[in-house]
């Protein structure tokens, strides 16, 4: 296979009628990773996606997934991919085994032995009908269906959503054992918890534009944990200047609000000369994120660039 990108976009243009849905979107994602696709509600994951199965086709710009144009490489390609859609859309008068078997005879056979041990290690039933199947039994059919046969690259359009947290678990492991295996796993989803806890790099999406690509543990960094402190008495502001990783400082009374990037040693060295009555730390999400982006890096100017209906990424 060489070291030819897995998924590979460049300038990527998609227009809904007079809707532009991605303004010049540029990816690399390589062979073999697990790539995560952050992004808030219509920011263009989907459009994306759809563009790499050539379910729809680009206004302008180039797609390329496992070193082909999707265009050209047609179902030989398709059939090199495994595609968990959005919404998925399953006919109803079959059982969730039939449907999977089904789809593997499509597929020549490929996939049709790994069906029983997919279905039990997501608890799904296969003899119930599918008009029976809750919204996250659905999501499973759908994810059965996309890592059955093997394929080299996973497309994966928010796969926990539905899923109880055991289940999400259970996601991620099979997506790391294929990544293992020499797959390249590419999944969306709005939530940057939800993703770092399986990929190892990020793009983050917004308003059809990438503004950002890291490892995950860089994206951690920067979004940083909201800390409260509440201590026994009111403690001085002053106190908090110039303490390492520490910024956003609020105090109110006894209770002091900060936001901390890196390790937690310099400021509970501080904290410690009072008595602290309670101690509470949250990882920031996303949408914490895009605030400080907004409030300094360059995916500000990337953004008003978007809106001037530039095409200019923040790379
Ligand atoms: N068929 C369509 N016709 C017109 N506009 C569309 C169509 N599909 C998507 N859009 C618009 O394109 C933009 C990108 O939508 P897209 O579904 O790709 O975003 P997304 O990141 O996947 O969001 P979500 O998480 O909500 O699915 C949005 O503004 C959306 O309203």
């Amino acid at each position: 296979m060489g070291t030819a990108p897995a998924i590979r976009t460049v300038g990527l243009v998609k227009d809904y009628g007079r809707t532009r849905a991605l303004h010049g979107l540029d990816l690399e994602v390589r062979p073999g990773e697990v790539f995560g696709f952050l992004g808030p509600n219509g920011a263009g994951k989907s459009t994306t996606i759809r563009l790499l199965l050539d379910l729809l086709r680009p206004t302008a710009g180039t797609v390329e997934v496992l070193g082909q144009d999707p265009v050209v490489g047609g179902p030989a390609l398709r059939a090199r991919v495994g595609y968990l859609p959005g919404e998925l859309a399953l006919p109803p008068r079959t059982t969730a085994g039939e449907y999977l078997r089904y789809l593997a005879a499509l597929r020549g056979g490929r996939g049709a032995g790994r069906i029983t041990a997919l279905a039990d290690r997501f608890a799904l039933d296969l003899s119930r009908d599918m008009r029976a199947l809750s919204r996250g039994n659905k999501q499973k059919v759908g994810l059965v269906q996309a890592f059955m046969h093997t394929p080299e690259l996973l497309v994966l359009d928010e796969p926990t959503s539905g899923l109880d947290p055991l289940l999400q678990h259970e996601f991620r492991r099979l997506a790391r054992e294929a990544a293992d295996d020499g797959a390249t796993v590419f999944l969306s989803s709005h939530v940057l918890q939800e993703v770092e806890q399986v990929a190892g790099r990020v793009a983050i999406i917004r308003a059809g534009v990438v503004v950002d690509v890291d490892d995950v543990a860089t994206l951690r960094h920067r979004a940083g944990q909201r800390v409260v402190l509440r201590f026994a008495e009111p403690v001085d502001a002053a106190e908090l200047d110039g303490v390492p990783g520490i910024t956003d400082v609020v105090v109110d009374g006894a209770t002091v609000t900060c936001l901390l990037r890196g390790e937690p040693t310099p400021l509970l060295q501080v904290a410690a000369r009072h008595r602290v009555l309670r101690w509470q730390a949250e990882d920031r999400e996303l949408e914490d994120l895009f605030m400080d982006f907004y409030r300094t890096g360059p995916v500000a100017e990337a953004a008003v660039l978007d809106r001037r209906g530039g095409t200019a990424g923040a790379r």
